[in-house]
């Protein structure tokens, strides 16, 4: 990991908090306290008839056969996102995140696709690849470590994926920094459940695990092994959303976490997404993104400029 810190500090790992030092992986790995249904859909999800994969030669986005086209198309219909295609932006509506995150998971043509290169409906494909020369990370005083783009893209790119352990909620309770630092994947009850009554040649078995799986809660825990997405930190303004992508299957390890811009996004710029409201509350305080830190400046002036105001009023009375 390239990570700087400031002045005296630089480069002395032993002053490094424990939060800063991971294991860099670039897919979701089991973690501990998954629900027994969890883990045996996942090993369902392993076997080759529970793949859901393509053997295009072309772009599946526009081949009505494609397998994984399919099943993006299900999803669409069935829980209202539309398709992530490379090279189109996804306009969602900036005020509805938390029901895209929850509501709105998509599909991609995974790893074990045949058309991988050209095709539009892998936008994922190399997401995970290249992270250092594609991010930066630097350590400011207030906010601690901060993730930065080193690239341009355009709103709708998808920029990063949030990876590390599935674990389950017990997991999450035990530990406040593992409670800060994770995402939650699968809801109890979610959402998701509605599209398994409609895949008919699906394999009842694996179904059946699915659906009890899928009504658990699980999360991505990224403290022990994780990737650079873990450094992103919450604005209340910000240029990326989180959207559940799943690639190559509908098992919870199929599952994952990929963040879109937004806006269109500069070299330079920090990368941000907004954590909800019960995080701010809870565990923020004082938020210090930029949109806050603006927010904060102009009401002092606008204090300031009235507490001269009055100043020079009681000045001139006085006189
Ligand atoms: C997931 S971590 C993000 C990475 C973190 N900055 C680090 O150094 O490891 C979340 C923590 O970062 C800090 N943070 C993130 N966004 C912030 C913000 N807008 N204002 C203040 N602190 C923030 C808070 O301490 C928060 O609990």
């Amino acid at each position: 990991m390239t990570s700087s810190l400031g002045d005296s500090l630089r480069d002395r790992r032993l002053n490094w908090p424990s939060t800063a030092i991971f294991k860099t992986i670039s897919n979701n790995i089991d973690g501990e306290g998954l629900a027994q249904s969890v883990k045996q859909s996942i090993k369902l999800g392993l076997e080759q008839k529970n793949h859901i994969c393509c053997s295009c030669t072309g772009d599946c986005s526009t081949n009505e056969k494609c397998e994984c086209l399919k099943m993006a198309q299900l999803m669409e219909k069935t829980l209202g996102g539309e398709k992530i295609v490379r090279g189109q932006p996804i306009h969602n509506p900036p005020s509805d995140e938390k029901t895209i995150y929850w509501e709105k998971p998509r599909f991609v043509c995974g790893p074990r696709c045949s058309c991988r290169k050209d095709c539009s409906l892998n936008p994922i494909q190399s997401i995970d690849k290249n992270q250092p020369e594609k991010f930066e990370i630097l350590r400011t005083d207030q906010k601690g470590f901060c993730l930065y783009a080193k690239f341009d893209a355009v709103a709708g790119t998808p920029i990063a994926s949030f990876n590390g352990e599935m674990v389950g909620p017990r997991e999450i309770k035990k530990d406040m920094n593992v409670y800060q630092y994770s995402l939650q994947v699968i809801a109890n009850d979610d959402p998701f459940r509605k599209i398994l009554s409609k895949c008919k040649s699906m394999d009842h078995e694996y179904k059946d695990q699915l659906k009890k799986a899928y009504r658990s809660s699980v999360y991505i825990n990224p403290l022990k092994m994780g990737n650079f997405a873990r450094m992103t930190n919450h604005s209340c303004d910000p240029n990326m959303e989180v959207l559940r992508v799943f690639q190559g299957g509908v098992s919870p390890a199929d599952l994952r976490v990929v963040f879109i811009a937004t806006k269109a996004i500069k070299a330079g710029d920090e990368l941000t997404f907004n954590y909800g409201d019960d995080y701010v509350g809870q565990y923020l305080g004082t938020c210090l993104c930029d949109k806050c830190k603006e927010e904060r400046g102009s009401r002092k002036r606008k204090i300031e400029d009235t507490t001269r105001v009055l100043r020079s009023q009681a000045k001139r009375q006085c006189n």
